[in-house]
């Protein structure tokens, strides 16, 4: 393997791009490649950023050819020390588990009770049965996968709306403009909503329309406003991974490219006991008017 004396810092330099490129082509695993280089006497948080770099780039440009989307970036905390809470401005949020593939963060003590209850309020009075994005024609429809109630409210429609919009903002580091109206949706016993991805389809003739305002969804947030007694967890069936339904939390998950390769198929499983409401959040590429 290259030398790190090779380079006059410990950059990673053509040599070491392509070492690297031949090991893990050969079959080496990750660990053995840093343990060669740490043996080589590249510092240990260099190595691992090095293998980290050089794969992923060689696999986001790989990609194209596969036919997959080609990444974009994406919103993320803050989180890259492990700190417990983030400050959002007007409150603490606690972060309570992260995963990195598929990304997914869960947050607690987005909202006080007071402030799910004060968005549920607002809501209640213009629920109607969701509608679901119809992407072979850019329109909306009925969906038999969803069988929860809904409504959408206007960017900083409400002063709790704005208030918890801009605690977003902080929270996942992403613009304001680029977040869709909050979605409140409210499942009675027995409803619940079919494992699917929040990005539009690329195949899917429709999306074309769709994602020339703001771009594509990247993340999404799905907020609890209320605690059932039973079921309603957010599932992610490729983990598998299931979030528990509590109010004030919050989970967070993002997508690179609009493509299964992100593992963030998730559902709303059925309510068994009592009744669910959430506010899901989605966040496009670029500004949403
Ligand atoms: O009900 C849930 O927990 C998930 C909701 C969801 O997937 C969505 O609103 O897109
Ligand atoms: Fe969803």
């Amino acid at each position: 393997m290259p030398d790190h004396s090779f380079a006059s810092s410990q950059s990673v330099t053509p040599e070491l791009r392509q070492w690297i490129l031949d090991q893990s082509g050969a079959g080496i695993a990750t660990p053995a490649l840093i343990e060669a280089m740490r043996n080589a006497g590249w510092a240990d948080s260099v190595a691992v950023r090095a293998v980290e770099e050089v794969l992923r780039a060689h696999l986001d440009g790989a990609a194209q050819p596969q036919g997959l989307p080609p990444a974009v970036p994406v919103p993320e905390p803050d989180i890259a020390d492990a700190p417990l809470f983030i400050d959002v401005g007007d409150r603490q949020v606690e972060v309570l588990m992260s995963m990195a593939h598929p990304r997914v963060v869960l947050f607690g003590n987005l909202l006080s009770p007071e402030e799910c209850q004060a968005i549920i309020d607002a809501a209640q009075p213009r629920m109607a049965r969701s509608l679901t994005v119809q992407t072979t024609t850019g329109g909306e429809e009925v969906n038999a996968d969803r069988t929860s109630d809904g409504m959408f409210f206007q960017r900083g429609e409400t002063p709790v709306v704005q208030r918890l919009e801009e605690r977003i903002a902080r929270l996942v580091r992403w613009p304001i403009q680029n977040g869709e109206g909050l979605q409140v949706l409210h499942y009675r016993p027995g409803a619940e909503y079919k494992p699917h991805y929040d990005y539009f389809d690329p195949d899917q003739p429709g999306t074309s329309t769709i994602v020339r305002r703001g771009g594509q969804r990247v993340a999404t947030l799905v907020i609890y406003l209320n605690n059932p007694l039973k079921g309603g967890g957010t599932t992610f069936p490729d983990v598998p991974l299931e979030v528990a339904p509590r109010q004030g939390n919050a989970v967070f998950f993002s997508y690179e490219r609009p493509h299964p390769s992100t593992r963030t198929l998730h559902g709303g499983a059925s309510v068994i006991e009592g009744e669910k409401w959430i506010a899901t959040k989605w966040l496009r590429e670029r500004e949403f008017k």
